[in-house]
């Protein structure tokens, strides 16, 4: 496979959506918006707690990049003194002496400022003691009360049992790990479509031209291979031209998730929630924030989206926007996808999250993710409102304006977007509405080349001490 190809393929959906009528006409809306209206949005969710659209993200506001002051994500010291602890700029700015050169703190003339260094980066360690502790307790607490929900599905007392979790869930419809291409489609994970186009493209590799030149016969990986990111899985760019649909500008849309899928889901993560307003279980807040695959057993649905359909998908995707891969890369058939990180939970919303167990909001402030690309697939149910705006790439001069939503998807379509994309989600008017969020990042390739302070920010072409250009 070459860049060609996949320029073809990246033509080929454009022109898709320009000369066909869109198979999901109705989830594509393009009415313009005003880049005030959008900032007006985010002040109002600041005046809200969660169930009103914030995020858990400091509050910041959008400021377009004309402005000569870069303050750093929000946290700019006002009159420019050493302060470690409220200038973000300076902290960095210490870590990074303190890396580079042997005696860096000697040049430091007052020990007070030093002691400022030292408090500053006490407060950070105790809040990285302080979620860790809560972490621990938060996961136990969350295992608990899985295995009381199971226990109850399966009339057995797992506590006296003294049942061992994996041993529990390894035949249980939802949370025990598919294995084979032929349990993943027994059990109906996927949407048809994605299940042909994955196995498909899976099972042709084995003979490509170069597996036969080297006269290897290689095997069918399993399911499970795949899930545990054992093999790598490489999508057919003629099979996804059929299957995906770009709905605006880098972001594109594609049925994965099965409806029978979605529904076990939902239904499992109601139950859950419900059964975390008892007293045992109300300290845990379980429900009420957006809920993590992983801590409740089901990290291998986030893993074989992963593996499966994110790493491939993204090759051909955002190779280039999102650095990826390297510049020169010509052969994306022997190239496999930097991003190696993934997190995977559901977030709920409905028209009156207070009430409503289990749907923590009811819109979301305008944001981008700390993700290099995310997958977002809408699980249902009955809902009214809640489209998924977005506002263009941070670092770019688009950055802010409203370009599209997707509204209403199919239940199980999913949407694969750049994390640096602006995108909102609209008030719920009725219902409620799940959404499986999985962001992916890429610890070993750009993630090692960029501070975080210019990546959060999305500055391009960085001339920052971080780069490459200075390492
Ligand atoms: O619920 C959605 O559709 C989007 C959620 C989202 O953007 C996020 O959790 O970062
Ligand atoms: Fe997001």
């Amino acid at each position: 496979m070459n860049m060609l190809k996949s320029c073809f393929f990246y033509c080929a959906v454009l022109t898709k959506r320009n000369t066909r009528a869109h198979p999901m006409s109705s989830m594509a809306n393009f009415s313009k918006q005003s880049m005030k209206e959008s900032m007006s949005m985010d002040i109002d969710a600041e005046q809200n707690a969660i169930g009103g659209g914030s995020i858990n993200e400091k509050p910041r506001f959008y400021q377009p990049n004309d402005n000569p002051i870069d303050s750093g994500g929000g946290r700019c010291n006002i009159d420019n003194t050493w302060n470690p602890s409220d200038n973000l700029s300076h902290m960095l700015h210490a870590l990074a002496g303190i890396d580079r050169y042997p005696n860096y703190l000697s040049r430091f003339r007052q020990l007070s400022d030093i002691d400022l260094l030292e408090k500053a980066l006490e407060t950070r360690l105790s809040e990285v003691r302080r979620q860790r502790s809560e972490i621990v307790q938060r996961r136990a607490g969350i295992r608990q009360l899985v295995r009381r929900h199971i226990s109850s599905e399966r009339e057995v007392d797992v506590e006296k049992e003294n049942c061992d979790c994996a041993e529990l869930w390894c035949d249980h419809p939802l949370l025990s790990t598919p294995k084979t291409w032929i349990e993943l489609r027994e059990r109906k994970v996927l949407l048809d479509q994605a299940f042909k186009v994955a196995y498909t493209s899976t099972a042709s590799r084995r003979n490509t031209r170069k597996a036969k030149s080297r006269k290897q016969t290689l095997s069918l990986p399993t399911v499970e291979d795949i899930i545990n990111g054992k093999a790598q899985v490489y999508l057919d760019p003629s099979l996804l031209e059929d299957w995906m649909n770009q709905e605006m500008y880098d972001v594109y849309s594609f049925p994965l998730l099965s409806n029978e899928f979605c529904s076990l889901l939902r239904k499992t993560l109601r139950e859950l929630s419900a059964l975390a307003e008892s007293d045992e279980f109300s300290h845990l807040q379980f429900g009420r924030r957006p809920i993590d695959l992983d801590t409740i057993g089901l990290g291998w649905v986030t893993d074989l989206v992963f593996h499966m359909f994110i790493q491939p998908m993204s090759l051909h995707l955002f190779a280039k926007t999102e650095k990826l891969a390297e510049e020169d890369i010509v052969d994306l058939e022997s190239s496999s996808s930097t991003l190696d990180w993934r997190q995977g939970y559901v977030a709920g919303y409905s028209e009156d999250p207070k009430g409503y167990i289990g749907a923590q909001r009811h819109r979301l402030v305008p944001h981008t993710d700390d993700s290099e690309v995310t997958l977002n697939c809408c699980l249902g149910d009955e809902f009214e409102g809640g489209s998924v705006e977005f506002y263009g790439l941070r670092g770019t001069p688009e950055e802010g304006q409203f370009i599209g939503s997707v509204d209403r998807p199919n239940v199980g379509t999913a949407v694969i977007h750049s994390g640096r994309n602006l995108h909102a989600v609209s008030n719920v008017l009725s219902g409620d509405r799940y959404a499986l969020i999985v962001w992916s990042r890429s610890w070993s390739h750009v993630r090692s080349s960029t501070c975080p302070c210019c990546w959060l920010n999305r500055r391009q072409d960085s001339t920052c001490i971080c780069s490459k250009r200075w390492n």
